[in-house]
This record gives C-alpha cells, structure tokens and sequence, in this order.
C-alpha cells in the first residue's frame, strides 16, 4: 500500500516535470536588448544597469541626476512627462525589452512620529513612480509579444516591520500591482519579476540608518546586510530568467516561500518547495516574531528607565 502511494507520488512529480515547458518561460537575452532602469544613478539601481551593459544591453537611466546617458525626471509626479521620457527613450534605442522600476525611497519611524505627508511621498515615488513608467512601457510590449517589468520591493513588503508604517505599506502595494499585472499580461509573452532586496549598502541605505529607531535597527539586523552588486546580480539573474519571485539569501528564500501566497509559479521546483516547506518555515517565523517582540519590549523598558535617571538626575 505504503510503495503504491510511493510509486504514485513519484509517478505524479515526474509528470509535473514533463509539462514545466508550459510553465517555465524561455529567457530573455540581453546582448543587444534596450533596458531602462529608473532610480539608476545611485545604489541598486546603479548596479543593475551596469551589470545589464556588462552582459550586452544597451542601457537608458531616469533619475533626477543628471549622470550617463541619462533622461532626467521624477516618476512619481506626472504621468505624462515620463510617458515622453520612454517616448524619448525608445526613438533613441529601440522599443523597451525589459523595464526595472527600481526608483524609491524609504522613511522610518513611529507612526505618531512620521509626518503625515511622508505615507503621501512614500506612495507617490514607491507605488506610482513604479506605475507609471510601467504604464508607459506595456502598450508596446504587448505589441510586441515580449517584455519584462521589474519591480523592486523589499524584505519590509513581505513583512511589516516596527518603524515601517508608511515604508512597508508601499512596498506592499507593488505585490498587487505586480500579481495582477502579471496575470493580465502572461498571454503576451510578458513577465514580471518582483524583487524583494533585504538591508542593502547604498548611499540610500546610510541615509535611512541616520533616522532609523532602534527597534527598527535591531530587527533589520536578523536578515544579512547585502552588496548592491550581490543585489543586482540575483534581480538581473531572475528577471531575464522570468522568475516572478526575486530574493537573496536564506532569511530571503524562507520569507519568499512562506508568503507566496497565490503569487503566480514559474518552475515546478518552486512549486514543490513551496508545498514542502510552508509549515516549518511557518514554525520558524512564529519563534523570529517572538523575538522582535521582546526586542521591542526591551527597547521601552530600556528608555522607561533612561526617563527615570533623567527626572531624578
Ligand atoms: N538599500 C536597501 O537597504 C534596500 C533598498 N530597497 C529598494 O531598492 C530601491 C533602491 O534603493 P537604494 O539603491 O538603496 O536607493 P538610493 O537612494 O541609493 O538610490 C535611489 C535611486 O532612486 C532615484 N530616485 C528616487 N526618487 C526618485 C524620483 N522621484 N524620480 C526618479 N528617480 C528617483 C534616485 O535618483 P535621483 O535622486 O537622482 O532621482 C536614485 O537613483 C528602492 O526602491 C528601495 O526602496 C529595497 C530593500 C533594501
Ligand atoms: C521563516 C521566516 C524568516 C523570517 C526572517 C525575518 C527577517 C526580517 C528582517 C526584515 C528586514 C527588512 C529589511 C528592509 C530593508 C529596506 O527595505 C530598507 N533598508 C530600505 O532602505
């Protein structure tokens, strides 16, 4: 009985393999093809536009800098000034292959202590900087039947994490977009890839660190602290490949398999590995989120007992 339901199991996991063709989607090649990469002048951004040119892409940059062959704008104010930006873009080298929205920005803090006009900010660059070049790019991509949209989240988009009110909701939002774009898009030839980075070292990173809490701070410090260029590599790596989850490291591929939720699958190997090992990973998060809570505890007890030295001194 025992080695029928063996036989069967192994019988139905070879079958899966034999149609994964339906599912895999084929690579796309990057020598020769037009990326465009928001938030390109500095930190992760930088560092997939440069490893792109490295593997033969030909490279546009939109940021506010004015820098490389770049097209200066701010994506998150007006959707027709970046709809001429890819306009712009496109006469010079090509219709866009593959766009990696990787534009951003992050605040942290208590939610009592944030101002009220950065949940504002947050959303603007976060969500609709990513928005509209992505809305000024799909049109021809379904012409064409093919193209890629990356979309950079973050660690803080599959969890929400203490200090990250406003930072985390907009990383959040970029799921949505991302699944339900991806569903509308698949019988195109379209994929998107969704990345979700941990702490990174980026220029962006050491001016977020000035303000960060240290609640924030301790949490973050349970997941790695990653190269841009380690960062760029993996979403590079993913996006070409089709993948529609991107992540790093083993904190990364726990947090990515247990929040799948009904994101799309790209390999049947993800497939099974999520099936597998949702429960233990489940397991090993309720003993991680006990622990911020008692950093968190130990963090107020801790100025609890700095405001008493202070009223006594
Ligand atoms: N570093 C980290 O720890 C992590 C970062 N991320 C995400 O990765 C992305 C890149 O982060 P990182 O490399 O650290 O960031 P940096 O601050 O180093 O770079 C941000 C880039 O975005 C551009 N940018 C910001 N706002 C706008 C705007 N409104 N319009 C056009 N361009 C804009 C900046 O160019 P300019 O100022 O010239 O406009 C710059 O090129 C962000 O989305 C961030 O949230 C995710 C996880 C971790
Ligand atoms: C099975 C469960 C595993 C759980 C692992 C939990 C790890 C949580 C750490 C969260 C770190 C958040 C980093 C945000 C980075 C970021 O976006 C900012 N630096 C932006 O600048």
């Amino acid at each position: 009985m025992l080695l029928l339901a063996a036989a069967f199991i192994v019988a139905f996991v070879l079958l899966l393999y034999m149609v994964s063709p339906l599912i895999s989607p084929k690579p796309l090649a990057l020598p020769g093809a037009h990326v465009v990469v928001t938030g390109g002048s500095s930190g992760i951004g930088k560092c997939i536009a440069i490893e792109c040119y490295k593997q033969g892409a030909f490279i546009t940059l939109v940021a506010r800098d004015e820098v490389v062959l770049c097209i200066s704008v701010d994506v998150s104010q007006d959707y027709g000034q970046v709809e001429n930006v890819i306009k712009q873009a496109q006469e010079k080298l090509g219709p866009v292959d593959m766009l990696v929205n990787c534009a951003g920005t992050s605040v942290s803090g208590k939610f009592e202590d944030l101002e009220i006009n950065y949940f504002e900010r947050l959303m603007n660059i976060n969500y609709l900087g990513s928005v509209y070049p992505s809305r000024a790019v799909i049109t021809t991509m379904k012409e064409r039947r093919m193209g890629r949209i990356v979309f950079v989240s973050s660690q803080a988009g599959q969890l929400g994490l203490f200090g990250f009110t406003a930072y985390s909701s907009s990383k959040f939002a970029l799921r949505g977009l991302a699944e339900a774009l991806q569903m509308e898009v698949k019988p195109y030839n379209i994929y998107i890839t969704i990345a979700y980075p941990p702490d990174t070292d980026t220029p962006g990173f050491a001016e977020e660190k000035k303000t960060k809490p240290l609640e924030t701070q301790l949490i973050s410090e349970t997941s790695s602290l990653c190269k841009p260029e380690q960062v760029a590599k993996q979403i590079v790596k993913d996006a070409t490949q089709g993948n529609f989850n991107s992540s790093i490291g083993s904190d990364g591929y726990m947090l990515s398999s247990l929040t799948c939720g009904m994101s799309p699958v790209t390999s049947i190997t993800e497939g099974l590995q999520q099936i597998v090992t949702m429960g233990l990973f489940r397991t090993i998060a309720l003993f991680y989120l006990g622990s911020f809570d008692s950093i968190i505890r130990r963090c107020m007890i801790q100025k609890a007992k700095s405001e008493t030295v202070d009223k006594t001194a």
